[in-house]
């Protein structure tokens, strides 16, 4: 399938996805094995050149729906189908269309040089070598990496780590980016060059973006399309109007939290 037939498509078509968890609980010799639902049943459609912005509370499923997305971890129920691939059955072909960033963890080599680390990546995704010169000089100019690349990544701060898995998630160009919490711990500063760097990806570029985030200020100042989970299933999803909507005279803040405490708010 060409590039053009796949961004004509729904860049994520999920539905009724969910993903069990078996747990071991008691003590020996009593333990019993208990299913949980991590995930119960999300419905949910991204168009090519969206941002949408995944919130929920602590638990909610977030990061599992992501990985299912990604191809991390398999469905237990429903279907799936991300640029255009069942995502844990082409896991390696997926890799080479969509860019994941995961906050809480680093793509990158631990003990090399950050440049080491981006050229290793550019093999990993079969990146020709004059596309990856250009692209790379690009990315580390506009994520203010330049004075960072002799660095090993272990003694990059958080900030400047962060820039630098986005630059590796993107060196091979791909349609659409899914980042799992991208701001968690970073200074105002650091949250505003990555959120301007994003809006600009998806201007010019049409990549869509598909992130998780507790941090109202992403969705503000990036996203026109919110999806709040609750316990595994969408309480809302629409437009950043449609959430103020629900409560006129509140904050946002308040509104989303209003959602998490009685996760009832269905549409
Ligand atoms: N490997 C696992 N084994 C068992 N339970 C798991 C596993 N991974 C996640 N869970 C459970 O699934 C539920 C959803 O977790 P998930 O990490 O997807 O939530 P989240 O919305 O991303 O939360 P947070 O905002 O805290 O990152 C939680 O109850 C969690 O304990």
């Amino acid at each position: 399938m060409t590039t053009e037939e796949h961004t004509a498509r729904a860049m994520v078509e999920a539905v009724g996805i969910g993903r069990d968890f078996t747990v071991a609980e008691g003590r020996f010799p009593r333990r019993v094995k208990r299913v949980v639902p991590a995930v119960r049943s999300i419905d949910l459609t991204v168009r090519p050149g969206e941002i949408v912005a995944c919130l929920g509370p602590n638990g909610a499923g977030k990061s599992s729906t992501m990985k299912m997305l990604t191809g991390i971890l398999s469905p237990t129920r429903g279907s799936l189908r991300v640029a255009g691939l069942e995502p844990s059955r082409r896991r390696t072909t997926l890799a080479r269309r969509i860019g994941v960033v995961f906050g809480q963890r680093t793509g990158l080599w631990w003990d090399l040089p950050l440049r080491d680390s981006l050229e290793l990546t550019r093999h990993l995704y079969r990146v020709p070598a004059a596309e990856h010169a250009h692209r790379y000089a690009e990315l580390t100019e506009l994520l203010e990496l330049g004075p960072f690349l002799s660095t090993p990544v272990r003694q990059l701060s958080l900030g400047q780590r962060m820039r630098g898995d986005l630059t590796a998630a993107l060196l091979h160009n791909p349609r659409l980016l899914v980042l799992d919490e991208p701001t968690i711990g970073l200074d105002v500063v650091s949250k505003a060059t990555i959120r301007s760097f994003l809006a600009r990806l998806n201007r010019e570029e049409g990549t869509t973006i598909l992130l998780t985030t507790h941090d109202l200020g992403d969705v503000e100042r990036l996203c026109e399309r919110v999806v709040v989970i609750d316990r595994g299933s969408v309480a809302f999803d629409g437009g950043l109007d449609g959430l103020r909507a629900r409560d006129p005279g509140s904050d946002i803040e308040t509104v989303v939290a209003g959602l998490y405490r009685d996760g009832a708010a269905r549409p």
